[in-house]
């Protein structure tokens, strides 16, 4: 198979709003891809397109080979969801969530333990779901996301308003993931997070992408052909141009001994994204 995911020419209008326009875009087996965009631009849409929750207008959608349309329990074997709106049942301890989910969706037991495990809950499987934190909730949801061991994996905001170590556990959990065999599509508002733990990004904005590629890519792509450069003897930057002038000029403060230290003006991922679009995530 050569996509795991392929979306061409999809558009899906709620009655007079277009939320997605002509979208185009295959993801590679191994991806760790993320979907970028502010409030609205259509991320979860596009998750729902994916997951079969929602019909496209017109385009066609493959999810694992298969046309997302047709219903196929292979296909839904094999994919595991987290969305925004995972609700668990709060008077059930963190083990009998695990359980009820699997046993309403016929997935295997066996491996509760284990994944339990894995997001750091194994010890706290007779705790009642209530006395949880945001971020053990937030692992719990994960956990159920991947019982079946999906092969390919939907988050939707996995690690919107958690805090910073839980985050970073929470991308720990997913790059091990990964590492087994697992395909994740995410969608996040959080730049940092996306340049972090994507292979690909694309940004999205209105319903259109309007960039796709490797971050490392699209920030090389947006560089300026400007220089930082920090003096001796001067508190401020001076931004230099990126030419034979400047390599002139940069020569003359290194023979003084005046240059302290030199910077490429690569910007960052959310720089990028306001240029493109005009708006902030
Ligand atoms: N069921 C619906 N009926 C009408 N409009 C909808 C429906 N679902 C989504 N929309 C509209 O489609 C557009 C895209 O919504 P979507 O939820 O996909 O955005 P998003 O990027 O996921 O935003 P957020 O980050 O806030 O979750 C929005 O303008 C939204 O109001």
């Amino acid at each position: 198979m050569d996509s795991i995911i392929s979306m061409k020419n999809v558009c899906k209008k709620f009655k007079d709003k277009t939320a997605i326009k002509n979208m185009t875009f295959d993801i590679k087996e191994g991806e760790i891809f993320g979907f970028l965009g502010p409030s609205g631009a259509g991320k979860t849409t596009t998750i729902k397109i994916l997951t079969a929750q929602l019909i496209a207008t017109s385009g066609q959608v493959k999810v694992l080979g298969k046309d997302i349309h047709i219903p196929s329990k292979e296909v839904f074997k094999e994919i595991g969801v987290l969305s925004d709106n995972s609700a668990l049942y709060e008077r059930l301890t963190v083990q009998d969530n695990l359980l009820f989910y699997a046993e309403i969706n016929g997935v295997n037991k066996k491996n509760s333990d284990e994944i339990l495990e894995q997001v750091g809950l194994l010890e706290s499987k007779k705790k009642e779901v209530k006395k949880l934190s945001k971020g053990m909730k937030q692992r719990l949801n994960l956990a159920r996301a991947v019982l079946n061991k999906p092969r390919l994996l939907f988050l939707d905001e996995p690690t919107s308003s958690l805090d910073p170590s839980t985050m970073v556990e929470i991308h720990k959990l997913l790059r091990k993931l990964n590492k087994e065999g697992t395909t994740i599509f995410l969608t996040t508002h959080n730049m940092e997070e996306a340049d972090k733990l994507c292979n690909r990004v694309a940004f999205l904005n209105e319903g259109e992408i309007v960039e796709i590629g490797k971050p490392s890519d699209i920030k090389l792509k947006y560089r300026t052909e400007e220089i930082k450069v920090i003096l001796k003897n001067n508190p401020q930057n001076v931004i230099i141009k990126n030419d034979e002038e400047g390599g002139a000029q940069i020569n003359a403060w290194m023979k003084k001994g005046q240059l302290l230290s030199i910077h490429s003006m690569e910007p960052n991922l959310e720089q990028i994204f306001l240029r493109l679009t005009g708006r902030e995530l």
